[in-house]
């Protein structure tokens, strides 16, 4: 197996040559599914005033301390601050400010006592408040200026994916546009004499062209661009012109399924020699390869056209180039690791990556299993649409045991 390159090898040649997309700042509405440039500091804090978590009254805890159901104690109300509300009301001695939850707690109260802790509640809120249970301490129910982040705070570091909880935690921090990186122009190609577009009649010979729809969607799941999806065919200068096509649409990565093994017709393989290096990588699927970089800098990669194949190399070799042009911290996607739930067959000298599923029918010991009856058979194009995850095993073992620890890599 000497002259099969590891997965781990081929990831760092191409991780070697790949170069940040151009930064530029955005608002936050359209910042979904971008990476993160630069720190992003909080520009307030957050909470930016000290503020009730209850609906009731704010007052002097000293006033409260020992109020019971027994011995209630009556406050006058001299206030009502609703959310909103920048007033700050004196408090005299014995006084309560009517406060909702989110509004700003006077300067001169120190807890807050909900109106299910008084007499009247809500009903009788803005005379006197009678309170029958007394705040643990002073400090209850009121949340403090700066308890998540205060001004100048780290709120998400350079790297980050944004996503829903990342976009509100900014906006929370007073943040209206941040600086992301621009989505890596993609162009798809799919090689095939025998491809037609999905839907098409099949005359014998022929099959639709499933890689460009999946290689597409896997592109836009890593938050690139596609510019460009064609096919062409398995004779003559096809793929050059599709890399020059590729250039006039922007694209900075092209990825080719098809014609990289070792027939008659691998017209990747044959036509773009000079800008690609071909290699077989122990792993199954997945094991011939193409990768190069064009003297102006376009990322050319050549995936095996079984759809398998296609499906597991995007997600090793391409999705991780994609992800560092980006910028993100973290371009591999972590593993778990569970039980295998039955037993099923590797390839010898290969790691293999296995279509599967994770069976949560106990979800206190999740197991894993092959998507399909026909384990990792790199023509299992439909199959491959029950997996949600690939089980990896190492080149040297040969079978897997139900109930053997498996990495798994849930997608
Ligand atoms: N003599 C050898 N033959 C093969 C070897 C080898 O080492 N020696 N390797 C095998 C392995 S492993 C793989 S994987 C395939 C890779 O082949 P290619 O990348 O050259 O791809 P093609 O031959 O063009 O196609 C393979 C298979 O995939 C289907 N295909 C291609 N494009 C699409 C598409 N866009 N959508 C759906 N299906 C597609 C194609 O019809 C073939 O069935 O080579 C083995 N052979
Ligand atoms: O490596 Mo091929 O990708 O086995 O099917």
């Amino acid at each position: 197996m000497s002259d099969f390159r590891s997965v781990e090898e081929q990831q760092l040649r191409i991780l070697d040559r790949i170069t940040r997309a151009a930064v530029r700042a955005v608002p936050l509405a359209e910042a979904a599914g971008r990476t993160l440039a630069e720190d992003a500091q909080a520009r307030s804090a957050v909470p930016p005033f000290d503020n009730s978590a209850m609906d009731g009254f704010a007052v002097r805890f000293e006033d409260v301390a020992n109020a019971s159901a027994d011995e209630p104690v009556r406050l006058r109300v001299v206030a009502d601050v609703p959310a909103g509300s920048d007033l700050d009301p004196e408090m005299p001695a014995g006084s309560a400010v009517r406060i909702m939850t989110g509004a700003p707690v006077p300067s001169a109260a120190d807890a807050i006592v909900p109106f299910e802790d008084t007499e009247g509640g809500l009903a009788d809120s803005l005379d006197t408040a009678v309170v029958r249970r007394a705040p643990r301490a002073a400090g209850t129910f009121v949340r403090r200026a700066g308890d998540d982040v205060a001004p100048g705070d780290r709120v998400l570091p350079a790297g980050t994916l944004l996503g829903a909880r990342q976009l509100g935690a900014l906006a929370s921090a007073g943040i209206a546009e941040v600086r992301v990186s621009e989505r890596p122009r993609v162009a798809i190609v799919s090689t095939g004499s025998e491809l037609v577009t999905p839907g098409s009649p099949l005359s014998r010979g022929r099959i639709p062209d499933s890689n460009g729809i999946l290689l597409a969607a896997l592109a836009e799941d890593a938050e690139a661009e596609v510019v460009l999806r064609v096919v062409v065919d398995d004779e003559g200068a096809g793929p050059a012109e599709a890399v020059r096509e590729a250039r006039t649409h922007g694209a900075e990565v092209v990825v080719f399924s098809g014609g990289v093994s070792a027939g008659a017709y691998e017209v990747v393989r044959q036509t773009l020699a000079a800008d690609m290096e071909f290699v077989r990588i122990a792993m199954q699927p997945g094991k011939p390869q193409g990768f190069g970089v064009t003297e102006d800098g376009l990322l050319l990669f050549g995936l095996p056209g079984n759809p398998v194949s296609a499906a597991v190399s995007f997600e090793v070799f391409v999705r991780p180039a994609l992800l560092a042009m980006q910028g993100r911290t973290a371009v591999h996607r972590p593993l778990l690791r569970l039980p295998a739930a039955v037993e099923w067959g590797t390839p010898p000298g290969r790691r293999q990556y296995l279509p599967a599923v994770i069976d949560r029918s106990d979800p206190a010991a999740p197991r894993v299993r092959p998507a399909t009856g026909g384990g990792s058979g790199s023509h299992l194009a439909v199959g491959l649409g029950a997996a949600e995850a690939y089980a990896i095993v190492p080149a040297e073992v040969e079978r897997v045991s139900g109930g053997d620890l498996v990495d798994v890599m849930e997608l």
